[in-house]
């Protein structure tokens, strides 16, 4: 269970803030709902440890995790600026999190390769970010956090400009995360993507 227990944060010189309390159980997709600031990105920056909390708790399983640094934490996220590292190509973006070190194994890279077909991106594992697309960049950043299986996955508007045929088939991978037990935090203002994907909603 991911739990945000009577979690208080507010900007600094901001006189309103949020209390957050919800919880997601394991293979759930909680669709984070509201209009256009009310702070959908704030409560995902929240769980991954880019803000924070002023009080409250976050755990996973029953552990505390609010005191942990954003790459201590068993999360995983897609935000609209995609954080592609510029020199690495792309397989090694996409394997960055499968192994402590840049190289990667002949297993990882045709376990990148077969994921970047199914993403519509087949032999792209060697060009460099600068050559894609917003949209393929997106799909791989996507990729990389799908791959990192960490239990819970952080989903900022995470099919923006992409095509139908590219949406279906990450859907479908995310389909797959959550039956594997992840927990997806989905801020989307893509309807389809809360109808396939989620289960719960949290209304900000
Ligand atoms: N660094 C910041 N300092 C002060 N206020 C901020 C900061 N970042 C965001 N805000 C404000 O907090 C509110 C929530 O922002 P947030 O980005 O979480 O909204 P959102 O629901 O994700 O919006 P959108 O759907 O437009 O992406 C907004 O009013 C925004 O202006």
């Amino acid at each position: 269970m991911l739990e945000l227990d009577q979690l208080s944060f507010r900007y600094p010189g901001q006189t309103t803030g949020w209390q957050f309390g919800f919880s997601v159980a394991p293979g759930h997709c909680v669709a984070v709902h509201g209009a256009s600031g009310t702070g959908k990105s704030t409560v995902l920056n929240l769980i991954a440890g880019f803000l924070e909390p002023d009080s409250g708790a976050i755990r996973l399983a029953g552990q505390a995790i609010q005191n942990l640094s954003p790459w201590e934490r068993p999360v995983s996220s897609v935000f609209q600026e995609h954080n592609l590292f510029e020199h690495l190509d792309v397989a090694t973006n996409i394997g960055l999190g499968l192994h402590s070190g840049l190289k990667l194994t002949s297993d990882q890279r045709q376990m990148i390769a077969q994921s970047l077909d199914r993403a519509g991106l087949a032999g792209f594992g060697y060009r460099m970010p600068a050559e894609l697309s917003g949209g393929q960049r997106q799909r791989i950043a996507l990729l990389r956090a799908i791959l990192r299986r960490k239990p819970v996955l952080l989903l900022d508007e995470p099919m923006t400009g992409l095509d139908p045929d590219a949406k279906h088939n990450l859907r479908t991978m995310l389909l797959e995360e959550k039956a594997r037990g992840a927990i997806l935090v989905l801020a989307s203002h893509d309807e389809e993507d809360r109808k396939v994907l989620a289960d719960q909603v949290w209304n900000l």
